[in-house]
């Protein structure tokens, strides 16, 4: 199968400081690729290299076919950022939000025509958040923010999907329905490359590649590969399955006991 998402000897930084280095990885259509690391490990920061929003790159990045390079994003992504990091004072609507998904290599169409409103009216309908279109998306709860994020994306009909968190704080039935969403994006061939915290085994079986991510690809495989050749703990930093001393808690970052399969 060919790639349509492919990292070749990529380094990347924002100022002086190195944030990845030497990355090579790739996805085919129609797979999901969970991104994990620990904090500050430059997973979203690999999500925007891929989007052409890293001031410096080094090597090759392609999208969809699309070399990408520095201020210039492909066309063939769809992007869902983590919502939690939207600004929530600006005065938009749910409405507005999600027909930014009609933004086409930076500009907006002139008017948005009745094509158009029905399409942003569709993906509205399909999050479950049409009735909520005049609300003032900073009035919204975060899984509402999510859902009219994820409308956006569905918005661009895009063969990419970058996710940065799609799920993190999420009620159950809410993770559930987007779950849904991405799940069927996949079988409809779409490439999912999705930022995770969440290292549950059952649900990283889920995907078809890990990429074991701390300011370099430390490994990527299937969740058992890489779990199975010390990957993940390497990633970590941190023996799977033990938590250092004085860790009360855990958080999601820190391969706990879930890891011991
Ligand atoms: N716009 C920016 N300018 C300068 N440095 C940045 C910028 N964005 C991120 N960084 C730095 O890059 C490093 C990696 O950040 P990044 O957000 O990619 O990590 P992450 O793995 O996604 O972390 P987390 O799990 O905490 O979300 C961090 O040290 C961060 O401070």
């Amino acid at each position: 199968m060919s790639a349509i998402v492919r990292l070749e000897n990529v380094h990347a930084a924002y100022g002086q400081e190195p944030i990845l280095t030497d990355v090579a990885a790739e996805a085919a259509a129609g797979e999901r690729v969970a991104v994990v690391g620990p904090n500050g490990a430059g997973k979203s920061t690999l999500l925007k290299v891929l989007l052409g929003l890293v001031p410096h790159v080094i090597g090759h990045v392609e999208v969809a076919g699309q070399s990408v390079t520095p201020g210039h994003p492909p066309s063939g992504a769809a992007y869902v950022p983590q919502s939690q990091v939207m600004g929530l004072d600006m005065p938009v609507t749910v409405w507005d939000v999600a027909a930014m998904g009609l933004l086409r290599r930076g500009f907006w169409p002139k008017k948005p025509g009745p094509k158009e409103r029905a399409e942003v009216a569709r993906a509205l309908v399909a999050v479950d958040m049409l009735e909520w279109r005049e609300e003032l998306f900073g009035n919204l709860s975060g899984g509402q923010r999510q859902r009219v994020l994820i409308a956006r994306a569905l918005i661009r009909n895009a063969p990419v999907w970058l996710l940065d968190e799609p799920v993190t704080g999420l009620d159950a039935p809410t993770q559930e329905v987007i779950e849904h969403l991405i799940d069927g994006l996949r079988t409809d061939g779409v490439a999912i490359i999705q930022v995770t915290h969440d290292l549950e085994p059952a649900r990283l079986r889920q995907f078809d590649q890990v990429w074991c991510i701390n300011r370099r690809l430390v490994g990527r495989g299937s969740f058992d590969e890489v779990q199975k050749r010390g990957i993940l703990a390497d990633t970590f930093g941190v023996p799977v399955g033990k938590r250092p001393e004085g860790k009360e808690g855990g958080g999601a970052d820190v391969p706990s006991g879930a890891l011991s399969v």
